[in-house]
């Protein structure tokens, strides 16, 4: 068990050692800043009512929150892991050889992996994903505006009607041509802008026509003689996804099963965490898309018993900047070029995040074939969404806690995911609020992956709709009605900074839904200060009056400190509300007017190679009338 004591069947919350230090503090600490919709305008902060437990209960679900929910943590180490259920082996389609080239409809599959409420369906705000798109290549993309105009396989047509994807998000909308025709790839879009789609779909429908004659041997799982001690297979993966964390393994995957419904293509997740045999197991009855954390990958790639690489047609790096980060560096480059994997001229590779610093990007050059494709929407790299509304508040260190608590009694209880920068602080911060009555629940490095499992599945489901995290599940995840954020700690610059904030962040106001994001502010933060302010006005949202000193003056140039600015090329926005376009920097404002901006000044110095007959423009995004709503 995980040293987290407070929480388990017998104590169940009630006495926690925290119990009263609210009350000890006298209110929540956010500093009065005259802000409406800051929880300091309350006349009745909760944290200053000194309450018994049963009280505090009673308070929480006065106030909407449902009703909290205690973990027998022990649990975890009694089953061993054996009898658990894992996300990675979740249900999939199986196949017999019988089927032909397309599988029969499984009504009960179906409803499982396209019916389930938890799925997130576009909001109402989706006119609100920005339509600014950026593109460089060898020639130009036309892009699609309709998923029907893409040329995709109908199995997979289908099962994008199935997800209820109706219409092409921007980075889709030239993704999908961009791989289809072939190229390797960059693509830089916001969070929750549908970037695995875009990746997932024009990659599955590439392989559907040639599936039978690309994929390896695999024994017939769906047929009732299948014997998965005999029929073993080795794994010889067409696709390979790399993912920075278990949890996006487990959502990448689940997007896999959806994509593959009725195809012969057989998506296996490994990850760390997972029992390695377990994973085996999967892999052996055959395997051809694998989704992978780079640790579980690397490991597996020394079994050659296992896994080969040696069939793999696509690469995908997701969150790339982060895998191409140093930590990372040398599981990247087994994966991408060690191994036994396939060099064939064939093997496409392609890399997707919402922030790429420039670093990163002159790095990911290095895995490209000349003749690759950069595709950005949005403005600059790694700008927030303006779907979330964005609150700075300030809060001494020793408040922290009693001001969250504020802060979640004074909001409308909902989907509520708080970000704490060190793992005992989320074991506290857990503690601290589940004693007081809210539905709680945590989840960070230290955790057995079981419990992780859980927590996130309690997320979910509504089970239990606040989660406390570290910086752990800032990237990628996609979890709906996701209504607020709150950063406890800000990430430091040494730490992710700006890039770390704009992730975290983006796990709200996602594909068209709108959200908060509020975050605590002190003096310790001064580091990542004058970024917060820069993203504030470009995203649009009010500088707080303790940072207003920051502020550029009206109609200055920002200079966002975007890594490398050697080349004297550090991308800008025009300062000020309504800032103007600036065709020597990026605009903030959705191009749906076609605005232009000069060519590749975005990518800075990384536009070499794409002048040379090759294609480079900012192409804007000039909505068909159907789609205009963008
Ligand atoms: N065309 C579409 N129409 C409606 N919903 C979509 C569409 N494409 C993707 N989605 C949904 O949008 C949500 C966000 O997609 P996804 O997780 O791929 O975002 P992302 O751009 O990778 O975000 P992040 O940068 O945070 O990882 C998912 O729930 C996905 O199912």
């Amino acid at each position: 068990m995980v040293g987290y004591p407070f929480r388990t069947v017998a104590t169940a919350g009630d006495g926690g050692h925290a119990s009263n230090a609210a009350t000890a503090a006298g209110g929540s600490g956010i500093a009065d800043r005259g802000d409406k919709q800051s929880a300091t305008t309350l006349e009745d902060a909760a944290s200053k009512l000194n309450l018994s437990t049963d009280d505090y209960v009673a308070k929480a679900r006065g106030a909407g929150w449902t009703e909290k929910t205690a973990f027998d943590y022990d649990q975890y180490n009694r089953a061993g892991g054996d009898s658990h259920n894992w996300a990675g082996s979740a249900k999939k389609y199986e196949w017999k050889d019988e089927y032909g080239d397309v599988g029969p409809e499984v009504p009960e599959l179906e409803q499982l992996l396209f019916g389930g409420e938890f799925q997130m369906r576009k909001g109402a705000h989706y006119e609100n994903l920005d339509i600014k798109v950026t593109v460089e290549g060898p020639k130009e993309i036309v892009p699609i505006r309709k998923f029907d105009d893409a040329g995709l396989h109908p199995v997979i047509l289908r099962n994008v009607e199935l997800c209820g994807y109706d219409d092409v998000t921007p980075i889709q909308s030239y993704a999908i041509p961009a791989i289809l025709k072939g190229n390797d790839l960059v693509a830089i879009a916001e969070t929750g802008s549908g970037k695995t789609a875009a990746y997932m779909i024009p990659t599955l429908s590439r392989l559907m026509g040639k599936a039978r004659k690309l994929c390896a041997p695999k024994p017939n799982t769906a047929d009732p003689m299948y014997n998965p001690r005999r029929d073993r297979v080795k794994a010889e993966p067409l696709v390979v996804i790399v993912v920075p964390t278990r949890e996006l393994a487990m959502q990448i995957f689940d997007e896999a099963r959806r994509m593959c419904y009725r195809s012969m293509l057989r998506p296996v997740a490994a990850y760390g965490g997972r029992p390695m045999g377990d994973t085996c197991d999967d892999l052996q009855a055959g395997c051809d898309i694998l989704i992978a954390t780079p640790g579980r990958l690397c490991d597996l790639m020394g079994k050659p018993h296992v896994l080969t690489m040696s069939r793999v047609k696509f690469t995908i790096i997701d969150e790339a900047d982060e895998m191409l980060d140093q930590d990372w560096e040398e599981e990247l480059k087994k994966i991408m070029a060690g191994g036994d994997s396939n060099e064939d001229a064939d093997h496409q590779y392609m890399m997707f995040s919402a922030t790429f610093p420039k670093g990163a990007r002159k790095m990911a050059r290095n895995y490209m074939s000349p003749e690759y494709y950069r595709i950005r929407v949005g403005g600059r790299a790694g700008q927030a969404h303006k779907n979330i509304r964005q609150e700075i508040l300030h809060v001494d260190g020793d408040r922290k806690k009693e001001a969250v608590y504020d802060l979640l009694m004074a909001s409308k209880p909902g989907r509520t995911l708080i970000f704490c920068n060190a793992k005992p602080a989320v074991d506290l911060m857990d503690d601290f609020l589940y004693n007081r009555g809210l539905p709680t629940t945590s989840i960070h490095s230290d955790r057995s992956q079981l419990e992780r499992e859980d927590a996130l599945r309690c997320f979910r489901t509504g089970k239990c709709p606040i989660l406390i995290a570290t910086g752990l599940s800032a990237r990628g995840w996609d979890v709906k009605g996701i209504e607020h954020v709150i950063q406890v700690d800000l990430p430091s610059t040494m730490y992710g900074g700006i890039n770390e904030y704009t992730h975290r962040i983006g796990r709200t106001g996602r594909i068209g839904h709108q959200g908060l994001a509020t975050s605590f502010y002190n003096d310790r933060n001064e580091d990542l200060a004058q970024d917060l302010v820069n993203l504030l006005i470009e995203s649009q949202c009010e500088v707080p009056d303790f940072l207003a000193h920051l502020k550029p003056e009206e109609g200055a140039k920002i200079d966002f400190d975007d890594d490398s600015d050697e080349e004297g090329e550090a991308d800008q926005v025009a300062a000020g509300p309504g800032g103007e376009e600036d065709t020597g920097g990026v605009a903030t404002d959705a191009a749906a007017d076609g605005g232009a901006v000069a060519a590749g000044s975005g990518w800075g110095a990384d536009t070499e190679g794409a002048g040379e007959g090759g294609f480079t423009a900012d192409a804007g995004f000039h909505p068909a009338p159907a789609i205009a709503a963008w």
